[in-house]
């Protein structure tokens, strides 16, 4: 019997295998512990990998990372992969349809976009969905995320036998979106332990156990050299983007989901990165036995063999589902045998993908993908027993059965809202504090702000020319409540924004504790900045020198602050993007600042603009700010010059007294209110679960 020599490394053993000699070595001899004792954790790699297959007659298939991947030794019939448990099936899904309503001219055409698709996901499986661009892999892993939004989805879906239980499944499940939003000023180690708080119930785990999950998950995913490194985005270097992959995936792990859905996992990561992002899930998947399936597109070699599975999608419909190690053989048993040297992914995609170059070659690539798809069918519905899987026959009803006393899958107890809120504000504290250029752009614009402005009014007079002065300081006072406060925040918060909606798709915290804790964050800084600047405007420009008419001052330009927050937030919540925002935020401010009384008389406005300044919270702390400091003044008016002998004038003229100080000022807190509420009523209208359920 041929003696196999003891070889590290994992590629020149592939090589020495697959090269013919050793290929005829194995093929001649029985296969089994002995024999493969000599390589050590390799064989452990190889009995794990399906870029080694094994049947029983010793025949073997060899797809590997040196460069020889065409099928060695044809294989039949084709296995079950080791790894996946069938008996353990955590997601079956059977005749998924997914179409949508197209327009076409005037007509409107229903598209298929999933046509019937049939699998499932056993424990301890890997899976990949693979096909070319147009093909439905998103729509397919949202469809089985729950994720699908708008068209008609048909079909039927059971989680560990049962029907899904929107209550439960997205917290019982995990979502790795191909972006990766998450805040930028954080580590790694912050990222996960935040996350940590957030998704692990308290009444379960100590802080202790968190820290040690999160520590554990950090040695897992490879991140220990980056734990204290920053996330980083666009502006700020951080993290790599595989790093940062990982990350995101650790935090999805932090609550041990049953099943693991990841969008484009490796898009825009080089070979490398992509290899070891697909590895580290298919470890942990292993480990944890739970299931994972992702999209890819045109995945290497090796990270091809590194699927358990594979569902190979074209135009909607699956050309091939089944073991990564048996598909070659099954497209060279229906005649398409994949060259020796060509990766088997570019090789299924080519055949899968339609070739739109010219109307021949249009109508070749439709009739061979249909061709492919329709193989399938056949070969499944032979098969059909022996993979224990629902039938795929077209037009036939779902097989699947909704078992009623299949276990319960219950998903963890959600912590305290005052828990949720406490972590929330001390995550945004610290993200806001290191955000160091919104906290600059804030802070040195109230700063230059306030000595322009007070030099520009400097030390103003009691006399008749004072009067334009003081109404100019007053307004401009309120302006800096408007757009300087609005500005910024509006483009943290609708970043933060969107962090929260991929966390709230994960079900992590409540809508009210983010909301609540926003506001918390941003009020502070309003006001901070907002008092540095008044205390430079009001004594270099010498407004009213009183220590009541100034805390009043201020008083109302807190409050006005605070409904520039709430209307911040209203914005924020409202919109789609913040390109959308930067538009009608700008444009509504505009509008108030046109109305709040300094460059129109609001009594001599037409009357059928007039009103708007009863909803206008520039005119409330206008006429506040115009009350508290002329009441009470009285101007020196040199002989024959046209003067306000008083400040009552000054207001009864410019129409400010309609309503007292306080009376203004509950006013604004009343605005501020109702914005606090909409945006809220507007965030959850956004989050309102949209999704559809089958
Ligand atoms: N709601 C929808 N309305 C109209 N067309 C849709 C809708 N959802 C998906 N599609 C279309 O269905 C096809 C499949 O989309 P999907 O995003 O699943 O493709 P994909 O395989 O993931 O492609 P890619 O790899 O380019 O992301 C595309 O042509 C897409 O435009």
């Amino acid at each position: 019997m041929p003696i196999l020599p003891k070889i590290v490394g994992k590629n020149i053993a592939l090589k020495m295998i697959a090269s013919t000699e050793n290929r005829e070595i194995l093929n001649s001899v029985p296969l089994d512990a002995h024999v493969v004792e000599g390589f050590g954790d390799l064989t452990s790699d190889f009995h794990q990998s399906p870029a080694l297959s094994i049947n029983n007659s010793n025949a073997m298939s060899i797809a590997g990372s040196n460069g020889v991947y065409g099928n060695a030794v044809p294989i039949q019939p084709l296995k079950a992969p080791s790894s996946g448990d069938t008996s353990n099936v955590i997601l079956k899904w059977d005749k998924l349809k997914y179409e949508v309503k197209t327009k076409a001219g005037k007509n409107i055409d229903t598209r298929v976009i999933l046509n019937e698709i049939t699998g499932q996901v056993c424990a301890g499986e890997t899976i990949a969905i693979i096909g070319s661009s147009g093909a439905g892999k998103t729509t397919l892993l949202n469809a089985l995320s729950s994720r699908i939004v708008g068209g008609s989805l048909s079909g039927q879906v059971l989680f560990h036998g049962r029907q899904r239980n929107p209550g439960t499944y997205k917290r019982l499940t995990a979502y790795v979106q191909q972006d990766d939003i998450m805040h930028a000023m954080l580590t790694v180690n912050e990222t996960l332990s935040y996350a940590s708080r957030l998704r692990l119930p308290n009444s379960q785990y100590t802080q202790e156990e968190k820290s040690e999950r999160v520590a554990s998950i950090i040695k897992k995913l490879r991140l220990e050299g980056i734990r204290n490194s920053q996330i980083g985005n666009a502006k700020t270097r951080g993290v790599s983007g595989g790093e940062r992959k990982r990350v995101s995936i650790g935090a999805e792990l932090l609550t041990d989901p049953h099943l693991l859905f990841l969008d484009e996992p490796t898009s825009g990561l080089d070979s490398n990165s992509s290899q070891l992002v697909v590895e580290l899930i298919k470890q942990v998947t292993r480990e944890r036995q739970i299931g994972a399936m992702m999209t890819i597109h045109q995945p290497s070699a090796r990270i091809f063999n590194t699927f358990d599975k594979v569902i190979l999608l074209s135009q909607g419909c699956i050309v091939y589902f089944g073991p990564t190690a048996t598909a070659i053989d099954y497209f060279a048993g229906i005649g398409y045998q994949c060259p020796m040297h060509e990766n088997p992914a570019d090789y299924f995609i080519d055949l899968m993908t339609l070739d739109f170059r010219t109307k021949e070659a249009l109508a070749d690539s439709r009739s061979r993908v249909a061709g492919l798809a329709q193989n399938f069918i056949e070969y499944r519905s032979k098969h059909k027993q022996a993979d224990n899987m629902p039938g795929l026959h077209a037009g036939e009803k779902s097989e699947l059965t909704s078992v009623s006393d299949a276990p319960l899958v219950e998903a963890s107890p959600r912590n305290s809202w005052i828990f949720e809120y406490k972590t929330l504000v001390h995550r945004d504290s610290i993200n806001l504090m290191r955000n160091m250029t919104f906290l600059l752009s804030q802070g040195v614009q109230s700063l230059v702000t306030a000595l322009i402005v007070g030099f520009m009014f400097f030390y103003l007079k009691h006399d008749a020319i004072s009067v334009q002065n003081r109404l100019g300081v007053l307004y401009i006072i309120v302006l800096n409540a408007t757009f300087p406060v609005v500005m910024p925040s509006l483009q943290t918060f609708v970043q933060e924004r969107d962090i929260m909606l991929r966390e709230r798709a994960s079900a992590v915290y409540r809508v009210t504790t983010f909301y609540v804790a926003k506001a918390t964050s941003f009020i502070p800084i309003a006001l901070i900045t907002g008092i540095i600047f008044i205390l430079g405007v009001y004594f270099i420009s010498h407004l009213v020198f009183d220590t009541g008419k100034f805390f009043i001052a201020l008083g109302i330009f807190a409050c006005l602050n605070i409904v520039s927050v709430a209307f911040m937030l209203l914005i924020g919540c409202s919109v789609e993007n913040i390109d959308i925002a930067f538009v009608i935020g700008p444009a509504i401010l505009t509008l108030q600042l046109l109305f709040g009384g300094l460059l129109a008389n609001p009594s001599t406005i037409t009357p059928v603009l007039r009103w708007l300044r009863w909803i206008n919270p520039v005119y409330y702390a206008y006429a506040a700010l115009i009350r508290n400091e002329f009441t009470g003044m009285t101007f020196e008016c040199d002989s024959g010059e046209q003067c306000y002998e008083n400040g009552e004038q000054v207001v009864a003229t410019y129409s400010m007294d309609h309503f007292s100080i306080w009376a203004n000022a509950l006013f604004l807190l009343l605005i501020a209110a109702v914005y606090f509420v909409s945006g809220y009523a507007m965030l959850r209208w956004k989050i309102k679960p949209k999704y559809i359920w089958i």
